[in-house]
C-alpha cells in the first residue's frame, strides 16, 4: 500500500497549552482528536505543507518550527508517515476553519482524548517534555 506523507504540528501557545482538533466523522480516523496537519502535496516541502495546512485548518500563520519525531504507522486501510514538528511561533487566533471542534489543552489532559493509534508515541513524547 502507498504510504501517505503527512505534516503534523504540535502547536504550543505561550500558556503552554497544545492545540488539538477533532477529525470530521467522514474522514479516515474520523471522530478522533488529532494534531492539526495534512498531506504533503507533490512539489511541496514538509515545512510548506505544514504552514499551508495549519492556516487552512486552524487559521494560524506559522513562523518557525522544529522537528519533533517521525512515525511510520500502518492502519488496516492506510499507511502513513507522520512528520511531526513543534510549533511554538505562530500568529493568529486559532479557529476550526473547516467547522471542526478545536481545543487548547494542557499536556496532562492529552491522555483523556481519543487519538489515532499512531499518536501514542507523540503523546508519550510530549508528556516527557518540559514545554
Ligand atoms: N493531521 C493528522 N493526521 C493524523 C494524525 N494521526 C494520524 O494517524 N493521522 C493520519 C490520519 C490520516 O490518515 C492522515 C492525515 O490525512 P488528512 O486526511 O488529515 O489529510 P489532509 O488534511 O490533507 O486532508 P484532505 O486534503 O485529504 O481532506 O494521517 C494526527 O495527529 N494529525
Ligand atoms: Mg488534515
Amino acid at each position: 500500500m502507498k504510504r501517505i506523507h503527512v505534516a503534523v504540528g504540535v502547536i504550543v501557545n505561550p500558556a503552554k497549552k497544545i492545540l488539538i482538533a477533532q477529525r470530521p466523522i467522514n474522514l479516515h480516523q474520523g471522530g478522533k482528536w488529532e494534531f492539526p496537519g495534512g498531506k504533503v502535496e507533490a512539489n511541496e516541502s514538509v515545512s510548506q505543507a505544514l504552514t499551508r495546512e495549519l492556516f487552512e485548518e486552524v487559521n494560524l500563520v506559522v513562523q518557525s518550527t522544529t522537528p519533533l519525531m517521525n512515525i511510520s504507522y500502518d492502519y488496516p486501510d492506510k499507511n502513513v508517515l507522520l512528520d511531526i514538528h513543534w510549533v511554538h511561533n505562530f500568529q493568529g487566533l486559532a479557529k476550526g476553519r473547516e467547522g471542526q471542534p478545536i481545543k487548547w489543552v494542557t499536556k496532562e489532559q492529552l491522555p483523556n482524548f481519543d487519538f489515532p493509534e499512531a499518536n501514542s508515541a507523540i503523546v508519550n513524547h510530549i508528556l516527557n517534555t518540559t514545554l
